[in-house]
């Protein structure tokens, strides 16, 4: 390669990167002072969400079944409620809810909408996990699991999305999993909720574009959460274990810095786990073979007895 056709290359680089950036400068969704809702900002990754948004001056509507736990986390974000050189902070507001009543979201919605006349960003961040092998497993828990991680956050989302359409603006972000691009044993509740909510939030990114409305949706790995401590069994009862591997899962704190960061760029899909689940979702798509013998293989390793 010439020297002329080197420097026309990495010229041509240079114009892509800077147009990127200015593309980004230009959609950045804006967070101080915007109407931030989350659900699940009782605990682990939403609580942390919430502390992050907060700081970065949202106004935030915290979401939670616990009326108790919400005004909790609220109080703690009035105490460093300040006005500085750096963004004034706000009060949060608090909805306390069900997802998984799904025909009360409704009304919530409702509620959402009477805080700040608005909402700006949605983090769908509210879930609960699952562990039980199918044979063993009540059609109701598939139903609960479903209702909670699935029906509960798109009927949420489809409430507030008319009143984002008509201003032409908003963020919705749907916090998946790792386990919503590849399917594991003894997960199927679960996984099949976060696989249905990837496939939700896919759609509705393509149909909103062009009302300005952006769609994120993050994959994390394992987060050091009571993820695990709160799954449900087949029978319906607590799985009541923390997980090793959720014990050793990334810090909360890391991934609410990556959400945000998502919004401020307006990412689509942002995968956040190891080198090793990355790995396992090229796999499942470029050599699905190889990806269903290994989880066969691993399936067997792990043989769940009955309920637990
Ligand atoms: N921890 C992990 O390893 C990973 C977690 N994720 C996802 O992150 C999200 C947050 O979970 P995480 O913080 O880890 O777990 P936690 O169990 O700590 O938090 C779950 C939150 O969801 C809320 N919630 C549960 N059920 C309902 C319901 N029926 N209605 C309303 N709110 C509900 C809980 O609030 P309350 O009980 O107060 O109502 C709680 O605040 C989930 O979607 C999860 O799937 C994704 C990948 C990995
Ligand atoms: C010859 C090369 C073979 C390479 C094969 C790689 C296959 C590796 C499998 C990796 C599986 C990773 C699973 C990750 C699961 C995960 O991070 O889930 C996140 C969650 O949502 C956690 O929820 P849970 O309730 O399951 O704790």
């Amino acid at each position: 390669m010439g020297a002329s056709t080197l420097s026309l290359v990495l010229g041509g680089l240079g114009v892509l990167l800077l147009y990127r950036m200015l593309l980004r400068l230009r959609t950045g969704a804006r967070v101080q002072d915007a109407v931030v809702v989350i659900t699940g900002a009782s605990s682990g990754l939403g609580k942390e969400c919430a502390r992050i948004f907060h700081a970065a001056g949202a106004r935030l509507v915290l979401c939670g079944r616990d009326t108790g736990r919400l005004q909790e986390v609220a109080q703690e974000l009035t105490q460093l409620t300040t006005s500085s050189s750096q963004g004034k902070t706000h009060t949060p507001s608090t909805v306390t809810f069900d997802l998984a009543k799904v025909e009360t979201v409704d009304r919530a919605a409702g509620e959402i909408l009477q805080c700040y006349g608005q909402v700006d960003i949605l983090i769908n961040n509210a879930g609960i996990s699952y562990r039980g092998n199918i044979l063993d497993t009540d059609l109701s828990v598939q139903r609960a699991v479903m209702d909670t991680n699935y029906f509960g956050p798109i009927a949420l989302t489809q409430a507030l999305l008319p009143s984002m359409v008509r201003r032409r603006s908003g963020h919705i972000v749907v916090i998946s999993s790792i386990q919503g691009k590849i399917a594991i044993p003894y997960r199927s509740a679960y996984a099949a909720s976060k696989h249905a909510t990837q496939a939700y939030f896919d759609c509705l990114r393509a149909e909103v574009e062009h009302y300005g409305i952006g769609v994120t949706v993050v994959s994390p790995g394992y987060i050091q959460t009571n993820l695990s401590l709160n799954a449900v069994t087949g029978d319906g009862s607590k799985y009541g274990v923390l997980d090793k591997t959720t014990a050793m899962g990334r810090d909360p704190r890391d991934v609410a810095k990556a959400v945000l960061e998502a919004v401020r760029h307006r990412s689509k899909d942002i995968i956040l786990a190891g080198p090793l689940p990355a790995l396992a979702v090229y796999l499942r798509n470029l050599w699905p073979a190889l990806f269903f013998k290994v989880m066969s293989l691993r399936a067997r390793k792990e043989q769940r007895p009955q309920n637990d």
